[in-house]
């Protein structure tokens, strides 16, 4: 039996859209909407920090930013209508738990819409805990929120499964051996990521377990 914690986007669900259509009804209407690539680039560090490249981006102005965040926050449960899992999560991750491995969710997402897009997608029965970036004091690179995951699903072998430099620099703080998912939001080339092997689709993943395991 396997501990594997996974990242929630651009690991597990495809969400960039929804939150593209977040920020755009709160972008004022003089300013050019936020892109994809840009959404995706913004993402991956929680909320905060997504508000924070769009005030610096737009050029918004920084006192801005609490009305920004509780619009934000009101709009996020429900945002979830274009959002996807990726190819092969709920057949992988079904396959995972016969196999007999625990799994958990360790997201920068705040925990409410963390939990509602997982149920909405119906993925949340895979997972015995989740952690949201609001969870915590600390939240993703600080190794507090993976390790607290851990602690919940035992002391055996464990992995942490994510898409970005942020994933990487937690899973190493938290001395576990990070696997990357490669068709994600990373900020930079995927090839430069640090981590004990990759995968692009989810098929891949349970022969990467066993290797590892
Ligand atoms: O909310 C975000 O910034 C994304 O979070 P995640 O990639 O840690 O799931
Ligand atoms: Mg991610």
């Amino acid at each position: 039996m396997t501990r594997i914690v996974f990242d929630l986007d651009g690991t597990l669900i495809d969400s960039a859209a929804d939150v593209q259509g977040i920020a755009n009804a709160l972008l004022p209407p003089d300013q050019p909407p936020l892109t994809l690539a840009e959404t995706r680039a913004f993402m991956g560090e929680g909320v905060p920090t997504f508000l924070q490249r769009m005030i610096a981006a737009r050029g918004l102005d920084p006192e801005g930013y609490d009305t920004l965040h509780k619009g934000f926050l009101a709009r996020y449960d429900t945002a979830v209508g274009q959002t996807t899992a990726y190819p092969g999560v709920a057949e992988t991750l079904e396959s995972l738990r016969a196999a007999g491995h625990r799994l958990g969710v360790c997201t920068n997402k705040p925990a409410r819409p963390a939990r509602a897009v997982l149920a909405h997608l119906g993925l949340a029965e895979y997972f015995d805990v989740m952690l949201g970036g609001d969870s915590l004091p600390q939240r993703k690179p600080d190794p507090a929120p993976l390790l607290a995951i851990l602690a919940n699903l035992g002391d055996t072998h464990a992995l942490y499964v994510g898409d970005s430099e942020t994933d990487a620099a937690t899973a190493h703080a938290a001395a576990v051996p990070f696997l990357l998912f490669t068709e994600g939001y990373p900020k930079g080339p995927a090839e430069a990521i640090d981590c004990a092997g990759r995968f692009s689709r989810f098929a891949e993943l349970p022969d990467l377990v066993a290797e590892l395991g």
